[in-house]
């Protein structure tokens, strides 16, 4: 049997749902989602094992007009992660009129020839029969594509079409990643990402921007089965501090709870989490503050 095995990733305006078909397809909460838009901030791999085929998703921000420099940084991502793949997915919401969004993402595929492309009309679950067939006609329109395929994560339709299309698009190689690796994200970068889900989910407007979320150390207690997380909540400005801590200390209880259950079921031990919410001045737009958070 030929084996391949490659790198695909997918693009589309911020929210189209490309964090969670990655993990739809992975099996397992590799990158973390949100229905706030723009929540992905790096390039995570997750991997998709099977015999004939290793398919490594690397998820990307979602493509738009950048505003900070935060902006500006999670746009060179995108193009960087598609020059080094094989495949290319545009994702557009079957529940959203395509628009110049996605137009302009179309164009900016013109800048990798050598990738092969694919459209998904994702959220299909959402959409009435009629709005797919018309999302689908608009889509296929844009470009000559090696594939168009309507998919939906939240109700697993299509998942295993979309795989057996990708796998073949694949070049013939041996796998890149043993059978165990579900993902190249550091354990630590992965539990950051849970508590800024935890936190993303329980804020409102523009704050889930300003929020981004360190952790300074992960220890085993000795003789006992319970692992200390150390991290910090960081937010621009003094009265978004105030926003995340909430009336008597209500909110930000909340969100350690819950990030709490999300580690625990990563680490598969019990946790104590100790978080702490601090200012990082306006850090969207300041180059050393980026840097020191690894962005
Ligand atoms: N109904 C439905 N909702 C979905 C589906 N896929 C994603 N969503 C929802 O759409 C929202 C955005 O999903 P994400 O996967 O975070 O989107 P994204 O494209 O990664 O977003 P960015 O990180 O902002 O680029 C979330 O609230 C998801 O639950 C789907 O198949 N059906």
């Amino acid at each position: 049997m030929t084996h391949r095995s490659g790198f695909v990733t997918f693009v589309g305006r911020p929210n189209a749902g490309k964090s969670t078909l990655m993990n739809a397809l992975v099996g397992e909460k590799v990158a973390i989602t949100s229905s706030k838009p723009q929540t992905t901030r790096r390039a995570i791999r997750g991997i998709v094992h099977r015999p004939d085929a290793q398919v490594v998703i690397v998820d990307t921000p979602g493509m738009h007009k950048p505003r900070t420099l935060l902006g500006k940084r999670l746009n060179a991502v995108v193009q960087t992660t598609l020059g080094d793949v094989d495949v290319i997915c545009l994702c557009v919401p079957a529940n959203e009129r395509l628009g110049p969004g996605d137009r302009y993402i179309d164009q900016q595929l013109e800048g990798f020839p050598d990738a092969r492309k694919v459209a998904l009309v994702t959220k299909v679950d959402v959409a009435s029969r009629e709005r797919v067939a018309e999302q689908l006609l608009e889509i296929s329109a844009l470009r000559d594509w090696d594939a168009v395929i309507p998919i939906s994560s939240v109700a697993g339709t299509q998942l295993d079409v979309l795989l057996d299309r990708l796998a073949a698009l694949l070049p013939e190689a041996p796998p890149l990643y043993d059978a165990e690796t579900s993902t190249g994200e550091r354990l630590d970068d992965r539990i950051a990402e849970l508590i800024r889900e935890a936190a993303l989910e329980d804020v409102r407007d523009e704050l889930p921007h300003s929020i981004i979320v360190t952790v300074d150390d992960i220890v085993a207690r000795k003789g006992r089965a319970i692992t200390d997380v150390y991290a910090n909540l960081w937010v621009e400005r003094d009265s978004q501090k105030g926003i995340v801590i909430g009336h008597g200390g209500e909110r930000l209880r909340r969100i350690g709870k819950d990030a709490r259950l999300e580690i625990e079921a990563l680490i598969g031990q019990q946790v104590h989490l100790d978080l702490r919410v601090k200012i990082a001045k306006e850090w969207q737009g300041d180059p050393k503050l980026l840097g020191r958070f690894g962005l």
